[in-house]
């Protein structure tokens, strides 16, 4: 589903990402790992669109996406949910399911699609009148993702979504995680807690300043201790 070879991106002169390659089947749950400022997000926001300059490659459902303005690759199926979630103050958690249909050949079925995405959110469904940002961080994490969902993307990427929440939501967010798989969805996935994450991934790549050093089964890594302990926050 996706193929990114030799991906560079830099911030001004400052070259944060080398010679990156790694690959995500249809179907998989594909973890970054890797210490701060690894480049884990830089890696997400070049898929997204979102650096000013990038060169190598990154192809998605056999679509060249570098040379594609963001609003494009939204379209073709990706959809990001960022670390800062980028809830939008002053709208209710339905305005704010709603704004995941802008871009979206789904709009039309827009009242069913809401109540699709408040069965799997039931925390969400109890609150859809409710103006988002007064939720509490986990809460809006869920919103984040259920807005991301919307839209039926093929490939969902998250970036750190288990920051700053309770465990309890964690263990909540983590199970939906293996439903979206069981559904079909791709998942590319960053996440610090790495045991967390290997837990539910398929497989998993690690980056350290900027380039992909190491790349396993997730239940490889999970055994792997001196990888961890060198390139993780663990
Ligand atoms: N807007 C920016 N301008 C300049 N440099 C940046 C910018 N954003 C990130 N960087 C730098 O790029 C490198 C990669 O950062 P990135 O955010 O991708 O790391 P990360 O692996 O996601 O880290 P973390 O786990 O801390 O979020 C770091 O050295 C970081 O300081």
């Amino acid at each position: 589903m996706l193929q990114i070879s030799k991906l560079n991106a830099w911030y001004g002169a400052s070259h944060a990402l080398q010679d990156v390659s790694l690959e995500v089947a249809k179907g998989e749950i594909v973890c970054l790992i890797g210490r701060n400022g690894a480049g884990k997000t830089t890696t997400l926001k070049s898929i997204i669109g979102l650096m000013d300059r990038t060169r190598g490659s990154v192809i998605f459902k056999g679509q060249e996406l570098l040379r594609q303005p963001a609003h494009v690759r939204f379209a073709l199926g990706l959809a990001y949910v960022p670390e800062e979630r980028r809830i939008v103050q002053g709208l209710s958690v339905r305005e704010n399911l709603r704004l995941g249909l802008v871009a979206s050949p789904e709009k039309k079925r827009e009242a069913e699609l809401i109540a699709e995405i408040a069965r799997v959110f039931p925390r969400l469904a109890e609150r859809l009148d409710q103006e988002a940002v007064t939720m509490s961080g986990g809460e809006q994490q869920m919103l984040a993702i259920a807005r991301a969902m919307i839209a039926k993307p093929d490939l969902i990427m998250l970036d750190e979504p288990s920051e700053g929440i309770m465990p309890v939501l964690v263990d909540e967010m983590f199970a939906l995680f293996r439903d979206m798989k069981r559904q079909g969805t791709t998942v590319l996935l960053v996440e610090q807690n790495v045991e967390l994450a290997l837990d539910i991934a398929d497989r998993a790549y690690v980056l350290d300043q900027g380039a992909v050093v190491h790349h396993a089964s997730a239940r490889e890594l999970l055994a792997d201790s001196e990888i961890k302990e060198r390139y993780c926050s663990v």
